[in-house]
């Protein structure tokens, strides 16, 4: 089956003052439609780095990001904004709701903005996730958990081809974790595929390969 998600040699580098950071050299990736690729690694590897130059969020310096066949990198913002919107779900540590929509009003503007808006998929997605009586909710009203919980729904809302996903679970208590990881397994069993930067043994036992990253190269 073709790869959903290729990475050709991605290369990365910051530039603080006089300082230098290779947070990715030359790292390459390919996910196949229902895979769960969880990519693990020491902080300051290149973890996040990876995921938004897959995500089309940052731009690698060197390399290639191509999405169901599609080029994402090295394309102007609006072409990967729609390539996103309709492949892609990102779920980030920083979070991925905003904060003046109710959580299902973040719902559903991300199903406004795919393809394929699914309305009854937004109750189903909240139901799964435990949260329904927090729909109403603003994400600052929300804890941790139940936040986690939103930012997953929302990442999933698309109905999306491709999942990038920072500590999916990160903050989450054990039943929660449970939730979200047969819900990701799920969606990879109806095709969905996936990468998942985690530090969690569970995350990782449910993922069909373990990748790991230390100074922005794979070892
Ligand atoms: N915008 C930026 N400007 C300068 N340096 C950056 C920037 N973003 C990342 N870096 C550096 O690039 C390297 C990789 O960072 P990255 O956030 O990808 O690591 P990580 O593996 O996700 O770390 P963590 O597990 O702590 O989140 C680090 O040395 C980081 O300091």
């Amino acid at each position: 089956m073709a790869p959903r998600l290729v990475a050709e040699s991605l290369y990365r580098f910051f530039r603080t003052g006089e300082e230098e950071t290779f947070a990715l050299q030359g790292v390459g990736l390919q996910v196949a439609p229902g895979e769960i690729v969880a990519v693990t690694g020491p902080s300051g590897s290149g973890k996040t780095t990876l995921l938004s130059c897959l995500a089309g969020l940052d731009e690698p310096d060197g390399g290639m990001v191509y999405i169901a066949g599609k080029r994402l990198s090295h394309q102007q913002e609006h072409l990967r904004s729609r390539l996103r919107a309709r492949y892609i779900g990102v779920l980030f540590q920083s979070g991925n709701l905003l904060e003046h929509l109710t959580v299902a009003d973040n719902i559903r503007l991300v199903q406004r903005l795919s393809a394929g808006p699914d309305h009854r998929g937004a109750k189903d997605l909240l139901e799964q996730m435990g949260i329904t009586e927090r729909a109403g909710a603003l994400p600052r009203q929300l804890s941790g958990g139940e936040a986690a919980r939103a930012g997953l729904a929302v990442a999933l809302a698309n109905r999306p081809a491709v999942v990038l996903a920072d500590e999916p679970t990160g903050e989450v208590d054990g039943d929660t974790e449970r939730r979200i990881l047969a819900l990701l397994r799920e969606r990879a069993a109806a095709g969905t595929s996936m990468v998942v930067v985690t530090h969690s043994r569970a995350v990782a036992a449910v993922a069909d390969r373990v990748l790991r990253l230390r100074d922005g190269r794979w070892v």
